[in-house]
This record gives C-alpha cells, structure tokens and sequence, in this order.
C-alpha cells in the first residue's frame, strides 16, 4: 500500500507479513532509490530532486520485527508546492496569484488526464496527474527494497533487471543472460542495458527523440536466481505465479505489455521447439532450455524466472498531440511541460521491486514463519522432503 501526490510532502509505504530479523537500513533503501532515478533520457527533476527515506516502523536497529513496516519518502521539492499542494484550505486569493496553480485543462493523450477527470469530476487534470504520476513508484522500490532483502537472506533469491529494448534498439539475440554479478556493470551502462553496443545505439536514439522534441518507451527485463520450485499453484486461477507477477508488472504506469519466458516466440512455434525438456543431472532435475521462463502451470520451476514488460513512450511530449480544453470544447494542443524523454531504466528498477513484492508474497505463503530463521527452517524441511529433487 502507498499513498502520496507527486508534488506533496511525501509518499508513504506500508508492508505488511514481513517475518521478524531480516536486515533492512535506511541507507540500503535510499540506494535502490538512487538507482530508480538514473538513466539517461531522464527528466531534469531527477537531478534536483532528493528521496528522503524514513523509516517509520517495523524495523529496530537494522533487524524487522514482524509488525507492518511503514517508509516516508519525503519529496524536497516540496516547498516549493506547499501551497499549490497543501492538504488544509488556502485563501482563494492566495492560489490566485500562483503560476503553478493555473487549472490544466488540456489533458495529455497517453496520460491519465481526461479519464480521471471525467471519472472524478474535475476540469482541472491537476487532482489526477498528481496521484498518477510515477513519482509512486519511489514507494515500491522501498518496499521493493525490504521484499528483496527478505528474498535474500531467507531463500537465497538474487533479483537483476536490465533494459532489452528501446524505441527501436534491441540487444542482440541469443545475448547471455545477466546473473547477479553483472549488476554493478549494467547499474553502471547509461541505459542499465548488459550489451554495451546496443547500448551505445540506445544513447543515439534518445538524443535523436529529444532533438525531435519526442519521447520513447521500450521493454524491460527482470530475472531471479535461486528460486525453490513450487512457489505460486496451478489450483486456482489468482493463485498462478504468472497472472500475480504479470498483474504486478502491468501495474507501473506506462507498462502495457508481459511476457513471460520467450512467449512471443513460442506461440509462433511448434511445440517440440518451444517447451524446455527435462533431464536428470548430478544437480538434479533440470530443463535444458529456459523457454518458459522458470514457470509452468503457474509455480516456479526452480529455473531462472524471466519475465519481461514492455513499457509504452512517455505522454507528456513538447511536440503536442491534439487534445480538447475541457473549459472551451475548442481543439487545443496537449499540456507539454518538463517530462522525462525516456524513464525505461528507471521503469526496470521499479519492475525488480514489483517482482520482489510478488515472489516474497509468494515465499511467505509457501513457507510461512514468524521469523526469518523459522522460514529457513521450512525451506530446508521443504527441499528436504522434495519427492523429485
Ligand atoms: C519511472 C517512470 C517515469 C515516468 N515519467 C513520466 C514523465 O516524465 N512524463 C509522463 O508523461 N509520463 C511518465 N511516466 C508514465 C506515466 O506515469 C503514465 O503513462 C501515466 O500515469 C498513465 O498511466 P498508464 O500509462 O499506465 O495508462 C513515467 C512512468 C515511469 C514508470
Ligand atoms: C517525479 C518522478 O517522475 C515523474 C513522473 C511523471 C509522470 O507523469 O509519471 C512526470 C514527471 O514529473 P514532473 O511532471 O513533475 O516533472 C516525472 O519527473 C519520479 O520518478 O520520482
């Protein structure tokens, strides 16, 4: 659960079900916010804007103690709005005089803007944009941050992401996956892409897009090591791995498209070509191939999870589309404020936290426990008891 507007005061997260004694800091929370706001292509806000994490409850002296977690986000930006934004009334003629507080009134195609006014009863698309904007997501990397904390110290689960598309640029096909140790490497790459040619081909697509006073999407993938088999069931449709994981990914604003494993390609093949064989190692039972992406039947095989969302251009572009003022019913052009020309790798950061959320809410219903050793105990009992190892 989060709450908070754009340019209030703060965004709040809640987290309920965290087990007691996993190590979580404000520094390690204000790190993965520091990741979401790189990338080039990003909006002038995220330089001068701060993330200012608290942690309000659930953690002592670095450890959780099994009661709800809640984070504040504070936005510095926030003088600045004070009045504009101010949850208590203020003098008419006060806001009167305020730029910033001009009614918007015309609503950006691709944004929230007209839905939610006709949906909420606004001329103003100021109460929408507000809530809509993805500034939220800086609240689920934090509490992306402690799911994944949990993940690792209770599972041994390792989340990367990285950009694999961007406007017209793909890496290459058949290009390794990333494992845990390239993190630092692809944290480091302008776009958080793993092939730094088509990288270098990515940082040439944004400058072109923003000459062109024109914004860019692309996709995104997330991947997790060291995941047990058997998380998520096949017995019930809201129970699937693969439909919580792709609600959680399609969830970020923008993002309008999941695949799971290669699913694209494998509905344009045959079977004996699209699904993983099974075969005993000295590991194990293993599948040969990662085509589906570490899920089947809705659980986790205990393959590398992969999953991809595809996220759409950003709305708000100086090169206006054609909107309608909602105050006149005239044909006008869209608002066309500052906006990020492309926010894809911060999107892939926001991806790993919503996909953390998912399989620690998942891990949690598996192996349950009050403490983060009472749920090592039950994946150990778990593995052990494995009638197929
Ligand atoms: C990290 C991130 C940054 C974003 N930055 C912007 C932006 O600067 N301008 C904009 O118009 N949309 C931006 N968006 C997308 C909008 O928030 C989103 O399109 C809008 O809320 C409408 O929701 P929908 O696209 O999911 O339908 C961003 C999305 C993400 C994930
Ligand atoms: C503030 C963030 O992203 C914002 C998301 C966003 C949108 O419409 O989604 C629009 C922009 O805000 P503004 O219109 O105030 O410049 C982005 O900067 C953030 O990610 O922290």
């Amino acid at each position: 659960m989060t709450a908070g507007e754009s340019h209030g005061p703060a965004l709040v997260a809640m987290l309920e079900g965290l087990p007691a004694g996993v190590a979580v800091t404000t520094t390690e929370i204000s790190e993965q916010l520091a990741r979401r706001r790189l990338g080039y292509g990003r909006g002038a806000r995220m330089k001068f804007e701060q993330d200012e994490v608290e942690i309000l409850g659930g953690i002592r002296h670095g450890r959780s103690l099994g009661s709800p977690v809640a984070i504040r986000v504070g936005n510095t930006e926030w003088p600045k709005w004070e009045q504009v934004m101010a949850a208590d009334p203020v003098d008419e003629d006060v806001l009167a005089t305020l730029a910033r507080n001009a009614p918007l009134t015309r609503p950006r195609p691709g944004h929230a803007d007209l839905a939610g006014m006709q949906k909420y009863g606004f001329t103003d698309a100021r109460p929408i944009l507000e809530r809509a904007s993805a500034r939220e997501t800086a609240a689920r990397v934090a509490l992306g941050t402690v799911a994944q904390s949990l993940l690792r110290q209770a599972l041994g689960v390792e989340i990367v992401s990285h950009v694999v598309e961007l406007g017209s640029v793909a890496v290459k096909d058949g290009t390794e996956l990333p494992t845990p140790a390239d993190r630092e490497r692809i944290d480091a790459d302008p776009l958080r892409c793993a092939d730094p040619d088509a990288s270098a081909r990515m940082v040439t697509e944004v400058d072109a897009a923003k000459a062109d006073a024109d914004t860019l999407g692309g996709i995104v993938e997330v991947l997790a090591y060291g995941l047990p088999p058997g998380l998520g069931s096949h017995v019930q449709w809201d129970r699937k791995l693969d439909s919580r994981l792709a609600g959680a990914l399609i969830s970020i604003q923008a993002f309008k498209g999941v695949e799971i494993g290669d699913a694209f390609t494998q509905a344009r093949s045959r079977g004996s070509a699209a699904h993983d064989e099974i075969v005993n190692t000295p590991d194990g039972v293993r599948r040969l191939t990662g085509h589906a992406g570490g899920l089947e039947g809705g659980m986790t095989t205990g393959e590398v999870l992969r999953i991809r969302g595809a996220m759409k251009p950003i709305a708000t572009i100086s090169r206006a589309l054609a909107t309608v003022d909602v105050t006149t019913g005239e044909a006008a052009k869209a608002i066309a404020q500052r906006s990020d020309v492309c926010a894809v790798p911060a999107a892939a950061i926001v991806a790993e936290a919503m996909v953390a959320l998912v399989l620690a809410d998942a891990a949690m219903e598996k192996f349950g426990g009050d403490s983060v050793d009472e749920v090592r105990r039950n994946l150990a009992g778990y593995k052990a008891a494995l009638v197929i190892e």
